[in-house]
């Protein structure tokens, strides 16, 4: 077998030894150096860079031991194996435990040390792949960006970096759409483990069977269809975090095999016997009160606790004052705006998908708008009828009988303008374009009207928001 060629620095003070190893290696075809001691192969290393240096642990004045101390500090990036003398083995270990990839006892053939040699460059250059990629994968994840400035959201941030530096397990609340994975990615950011694996599962989205699997892994045969050995998330996020969404939906029977995991690491894949130690952070989320979960007895009280040590709420985004335009404008793309009315309703809109429902509402809107201006028109139903409801605050119902007396009012308006818009309908053979331009109004807000008109026959429907909308 021929081996590509290695630079080689061997450093040996028995000159035989020396010697004919190192006519031996270059008539391989490798680019051998050679030291007799200590100095001069740092003289050497000053000006030669090699894959893989062999130091003889004996050496005279420095020992090898020594040598590869003051490699280390020196930050020279190449592999070393130690030539270590019979019994002095213990010696050998201390060198690997000092960064040694490998040791040799002599008498040893030159082919072995050509072979060890060829070994320690592969895993040299393994070795620095590996942290190329690292680096290049920590530089493609983007940095999460909490986009905030409400004072509640501020709270939140300021725990993020409190708990961010711990491994103790964190809990994290609020309602859908609010912001858990994205703070739970935070906290994994500005954590000592941010270049260590952060895995997710989401408990609501699998079948029982398949969330122990996911995150236990299994063994082949254990159960139909599992036809090979598989890791759980627990294995692949060993060193990181696992974030573990919508915990309260974790069925009762893995609770306690989660406790086990938070107690004191260990675990089993499904249908074996080996215990498995492992070690992760965990990083819970819940949209659920899962203390109302303990006392309906759905979710164990001691898992309660364990996982309950550091536990951040995240506000609903109603409750954002100051967040919902900063949000806007993050996530509208260039060179998209909303108008003010737009924003208004925006703002006064309640927002129960919170900000996943902001970012659809913002992206559908750049597709159904017809410049790049956002109006009323291109905001789905809902949130227009919050605003023309006044359900936000302006224009909002009053109370008792003077909201009687406009309920009146607006009906009997409602009913003009309805019959109306019909009228001119008809008389235009229902061409809702020409319909549109006789009343004046752009062809969407027609489209609006009749929507409303024939809801209208609804008895609940909220005659005053109807008739806020026709005179609007
Ligand atoms: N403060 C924020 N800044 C920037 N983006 C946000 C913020 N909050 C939420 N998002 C974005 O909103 C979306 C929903 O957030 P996320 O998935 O973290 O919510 P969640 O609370 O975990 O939802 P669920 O309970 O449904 O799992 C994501 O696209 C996320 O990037």
């Amino acid at each position: 077998m021929t081996v590509s060629p290695i630079r080689i620095l061997l450093v040996e003070d028995e000159d035989d030894f020396r010697e004919t190893s190192a006519r031996w290696m270059t008539r391989k075809g490798h680019h051998v150096l050679t030291a007799a001691n200590g100095a001069e192969a740092q003289e050497l290393l000053r000006e030669h860079s090699c894959d893989v240096a062999v130091f003889d642990l004996n050496l005279p004045g420095m020992s090898g031991i020594e040598l590869l101390q003051r490699v280390r500090q020196d930050k020279i990036d190449m592999e070393v194996i130690m030539l270590t003398g019979q019994g002095t083995i213990e010696s050998a270990v201390t060198a690997m435990k000092l960064g040694a990839c490998d040791f040799l006892t002599k008498p040893c053939s030159l082919g072995d040390l050509e072979h060890h040699c060829a070994l320690a460059r592969d895993r040299g250059k393994l070795r620095r792949e590996n942290s190329q990629l690292k680096a290049i994968i920590s530089r493609s994840r983007p940095t999460v960006e909490i986009v905030h400035q409400s004072e509640p959201m501020k709270q939140v941030v300021k725990m993020v970096q409190k708990v961010a530096p711990t491994d103790k397990p964190v809990l994290i609340q609020g309602e859908s759409g609010t912001g858990k994975e994205v703070v739970a990615r935070a906290i994994q950011q500005h954590g000592s483990l941010a270049d260590k694996p952060f895995v997710t599962i989401n408990c609501a989205a699998l079948p029982e069977q398949l969330v122990e699997s996911e995150l236990f892994g299994h063994q082949k045969g254990s159960f139909t269809g599992a036809t090979a050995d598989k890791p759980g998330l627990f294995e692949i996020a060993d060193g990181g975090t696992l974030f573990i969404d919508e915990i309260g939906e974790l069925p009762p029977a893995l609770q306690p095999k989660l406790l086990r995991v938070l107690e004191d690491g260990s675990m089993r894949r499904i249908g074996s016997h080996k215990e498995q130690v492992v070690n992760v952070r965990i990083i819970a989320a819940t949209n659920r009160d899962l203390s109302k979960e303990v006392q309906a007895g759905r979710f164990r009280e001691d898992l309660y606790y364990r996982i309950n040590v550091l536990t951040l709420t995240l506000p609903p985004l109603r409750e954002r004052h100051g967040d919902l335009d900063l949000l806007i404008d993050h996530f509208l793309p260039v060179p998209w705006h909303v108008d003010a009315a737009v924003r208004q309703a925006l703002n006064q809109y309640s927002w129960p998908g919170n900000v996943r429902q902001l970012i659809n509402v913002v992206q559908r809107a750049t597709i159904l708008s017809d410049g790049n201006d956002i109006t009323m028109d291109d905001l789905p139903r809902e949130i227009v009828d919050f605003a023309d409801s006044g359900s936000g605050g302006t224009g909002s119902t009053g109370s008792g009988g003077d909201q009687r007396t406009r309920a009146g009012r607006s009906l009997r308006l409602d009913d003009v303008a309805k019959s109306h818009v019909l009228h001119v309908l008809e008389s235009n053979k229902g061409n809702k374009a020409q319909t549109a331009r006789v009343l004046g109004i752009h062809r969407r807000k027609l489209y609006r009207l009749l929507e409303r008109f024939a809801q209208s026959d609804s008895p609940e429907q909220d005659s005053e928001s109807q008739q806020e909308a026709i005179v609007d």
